[in-house]
Parts: C-alpha cells; structure tokens; sequence
C-alpha cells in the first residue's frame, strides 16, 4: 500500500529559482500577518533554495513547540549567526543535541538562576541608582531612554558575567562606550534577521556576496577581544579566593572540562570548553542586553501616551514604596499594575516577534500539512499577541487585560508567547522580568517625564531579529522626590 503524503502548506506562487524572495518585505513579521489573511495561519514560502514555514496561530504552535518538541528543537541558523556565535556553539544557535544540553545546563544553572540572580541583586541595585543620578543631572533637558536603558542593562551584564562596567571612566564617557557598544550589538543583531543571499542559496554561502559574514565577524571579534582581555587578566589573577565575589567567568573557568554531556552515540562526550565559555558571555550580551532595554523603552512609549495608565503605576509606587524611600527589588511582588503593564507591553511590542528560527530534524505533520526536513520555521508570536480573534481592542495598550493574572509567559498559554514556550524558550526570562519591572519602577517612582516641545510620539517598530523602536524616545525628565539624598 502507498501512503499518501498530506500536502504542503498553502502560500503565495514564486518565481523559479527565486520562489517567494523578490516580494518578501523587510518588515517580515507584518508582512507574514499580511499573508496569513488569505492563506490562513500555517502558510509555507520559498526563500531561494530554501522551503519555510509560517505559523500563526496558538494551536499550530502548540503542535510544533509542544507536541512535536523534540522534532522542532533545533534551529536554523543564519550565517550572520554562526559568524558571532563561534560557529554557532552557543546556547540559541546550537543544535539540539548534547552540545545545546551542556550550554543551557550550565547557563541556567549556574547563571541566570533565580538564586544566583538574587545573590547579584547588588549590581542591578547599583547600575540602576547610577542610572537614576545620571537622569537626575539631565533634569529639563531631553534624555534618550533606550540608550540609557541599554546602558544599564549592558553594565549589568557585564558586571555579573566578568566584574566589569562598560567603563570605569566618568558618566559622559561612559555614556559613550555604551553607545558604541549598543552600535555594535545592533549591528551583529540587525544582520541576523536581513535577508542574505548566503542563507537563501547556501551553495553561495562562500562568496559571501553582501560581505553581511565579514561584517558581524569584525563586530563579534571586538567583543572578543574583551574577553580574551579579561579571561586572561583572570587567569593571570588565578583563583579569586573568598575575598572576591564570584562573577560568571569565576564560575565558568571552574566549570571548564569539569561539566560534561554524553554523545547521543552514549561513548564520547562533550566538555565544557574555552570555546563555549566565550560563546555563553556572548550570549549574555547578545541576549541580555537590547531585549530588555527595547522592551522597557517601548513600555515608557506606551505609558507617555496614557497619562491614566502613568498615573496608575506612579499612585501604586507611591502606596507601596512612599515618595520618602527609594524603589527596591523586594517591592516589585507588591505591584501588580506595573507587572500588568509589563506583560502589556511584552504583548504588543514582542521584540522577539518570530522567534528564533527552529528547524525540524525531521519530516512530519502539522496542521494536517506536511513539513519537510530542514524547513525554515517562523513563528509569528507578534501576529498572535495581536489577533482580535484572541485579544480584545489587540492595538489599545491595555494593561487591565492582564491584571486578573490570567496570562503568564512560562510558555503555557500558547497565545501568550514572549519567550517562547519549550526546550528552547528563553533562557534568561528570571533576569529580563527582574530588570524591566526594576527599571521601570525605578525611573517611574523617581521622575515625571514629558515630550520636548513640539514632539510627537511615536510607536512605530522597526523589523530585526530583536524589535526596535523607529524613532527613538526622547523625555524629558523632572524629579517627582523632594529629598534630594534619594538621588544619590
Ligand atoms: C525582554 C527580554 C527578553 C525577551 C522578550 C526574550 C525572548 C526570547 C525568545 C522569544 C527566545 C527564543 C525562543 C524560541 O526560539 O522558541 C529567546 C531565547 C533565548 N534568550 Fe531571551 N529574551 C529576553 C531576555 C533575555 C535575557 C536577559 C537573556 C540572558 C541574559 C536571554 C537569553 C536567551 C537565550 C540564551 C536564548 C536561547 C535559548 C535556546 O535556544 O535554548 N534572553 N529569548
């Protein structure tokens, strides 16, 4: 008996030997919502040699992320990826296998658990408060808030994976060895989702035709070279003893060649290498870093643009933290607007809006179609997060919606997906919930913002692998507490 193979999904008819890439619009998750209006939420495209899948519906993708897990947990991954990422031996662009297991284990583990997080509360405080003063010396004039958010969350970063601010110099320069490194992170980021002709044709992938592979190589080889810098500073130092707290790259250089995962051939193993440790501090700032700055900085956008839901947050800071204190981390359980408006703004701003792309091991069936080995597989969360099949008024900033504590972004509510949902969900959800409820509560407790003059807001997004804001939001701020010692 033959068995018939189910068809492939539906989609839009392409030329030969381009398929589908000549129409394909650089905004690709609103142009993917676009086309699911006639071909329905699982829709498939050609991409040069290359066969792709969208998905945009919670179901379907609770039947890739959950039912069929396994199969879809390895990615496809973009040369701009593999040239910042080691070859792709990091945590999001390895493949499923022990390698992927050995990397999330120690990761998560050691380093972005909520104990381990909760130790290093000191840096957020500490970054978090220089941020307040910083905003506090710019009081009447226009302060770039995502930058000074980027700023914040990169000090953090660095801080808690080798000890080290972005500098030690004094706060201009500072702010601008921050914006030089948000330069080169958008950079390596924004190559990762633009079309190139190397991942659409991999047979080409050597010419390297758009120099996109040279590019993020020269950008990830700055970072590096910090590395190299530090790792060997550290080594030269030898142990850190008792005296020193311990940073990631403390933890990371006694785990190397001690962790180690078994080949799925059950003999070799892989270790823990140097390789890998430089791999994981990337992708503490590759991932740690604009994801949740973006997301803090579209969250002020949308407040700026509801006084009542500003007005709102600022009355229960002020209930639960008071106008003579300063915004703690322990309070943030006591406010549950400003956790509403949070996941508001992880709703209609996902600034991951397609995922990372997975790829299946393997041929299978979803949603009654057939997807092939190796498809590209796009999950339009973005689209989701605004169906008006699911979500009420989906483009009203709303944060009501989720005061009821209906919705949370563990991954099990497959019309909620921020951070994905699975194997290869987030890794670092514990610190990027940590790091924008704080700075949110810090700069809204501790200032009144408006528009400069003249200014219109705007809340248009800019397509990357990680959503930015199109304009970027500049406020001006003016301080809301009478002690001036809480500024300090
Ligand atoms: C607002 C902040 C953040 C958002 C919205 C976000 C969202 C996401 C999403 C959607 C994915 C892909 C899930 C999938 O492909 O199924 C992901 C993966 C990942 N994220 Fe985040 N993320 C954020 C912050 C962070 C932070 C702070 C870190 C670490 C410091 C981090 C580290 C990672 C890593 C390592 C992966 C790859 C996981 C894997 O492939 O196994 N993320 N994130």
């Amino acid at each position: 008996r033959t068995q018939i193979r189910p068809p492939l999904p539906p989609g839009p008819w392409g030329l030969p030997a381009f398929g589908n890439l000549l129409s394909l619009s650089s905004e690709l998750h609103s142009y993917f919502a676009t086309l699911a209006r006639p071909y329905g939420p699982i829709l498939s495209l050609r991409l040069g040699s290359k066969f792709a899948v969208v998905i945009s519906s919670p179901s379907l993708a609770k039947e890739v992320l959950r039912d069929h897990d396994v199969t879809f947990a390895s990615r496809d991954v973009p040369v701009a990826a593999r040239a910042a990422s080691y070859g792709g031996h990091d945590i999001p662009w390895s493949p499923y296998g022990p390698e992927w297991r050995l990397l999330r284990k120690v990761c998560v583990r050691e380093m972005l658990c909520a104990a381990t997080l909760d130790a290093v509360y000191g840096i957020r405080r500490g970054e978090l408060r220089r941020t307040v003063r910083y905003i506090r010396s710019r009081v009447g004039s226009a302060v770039n808030l995502g930058e000074q958010m980027f700023l914040t969350s990169m000090n953090v970063v660095t801080e808690m994976s080798w000890g080290g601010g972005v500098a030690e110099e004094g706060e201009e320069e500072r702010a601008s060895r921050g914006r030089e490194f948000r330069r080169v992170v958008a950079e390596i980021t924004g190559h990762f989702a633009k079309p190139n002709i190397s991942d659409f044709y991999p047979g080409l992938a050597r010419f390297d035709l758009q120099g996109i592979e040279k590019k993020v190589k020269a950008c990830a080889e700055r970072f590096d070279g910090i590395f190299n810098k530090v790792i060997e500073q550290r080594m030269k130092m030898g142990g850190g003893g008792e005296e020193r707290e311990k940073d990631f790259l403390e933890v990371l250089l006694k785990m190397k060649d001690e962790y180690e995962e078994v080949e799925d051939d059950g003999k070799s193993k892989v270790s823990f290498s140097m390789t890998h440790l430089k791999a994981l501090l990337m992708d503490m700032v590759l991932g740690g870093t604009d994801t949740t700055s973006n997301t803090v900085e579209f969250a002020m956008a949308e407040i700026m643009n509801k006084p009542e839901v500003l007005r709102n947050v600022q009355e229960e800071l002020d209930a639960v933290v008071g106008k003579e204190s300063i915004v703690e981390e322990h309070h943030i359980h006591k406010l549950p607007y400003l956790q509403a408006v949070m996941k508001e703004a992880f709703r209609l701003h996902t600034v991951v809006p397609l995922l990372i792309r997975h790829c299946p091991s393997k041929s299978c069936v979803i949603g009654g179609y057939t997807i092939p080995k190796g498809t590209r597989i796009f999950i339009n969360v973005w689209a989701m997060h605004r169906d008006p099949s699911i979500w009420a008024n989906p483009l009203e900033f709303d944060p009501e919606r989720f005061l009821n504590g209906k919705f949370d972004f563990s991954g099990n509510d497959f019309s909620y997906l921020p951070f994905g949902s699975g194997r290869r969900s987030c890794a670092g959800i514990a610190m990027a919930e940590r790091m924008v409820l704080f700075s949110l509560a810090s700069i809204l407790h501790s200032f009144d913002w408006k528009l400069p003059g003249g200014e219109k807001l705007d809340l248009e997004e800019k397509f990357g692998i990680i959503l930015t804001k199109r304009v970027p939001l500049t406020l001006i701020p003016e301080p809301r507490l009478s002690n001036p010692s809480l500024y300090e």
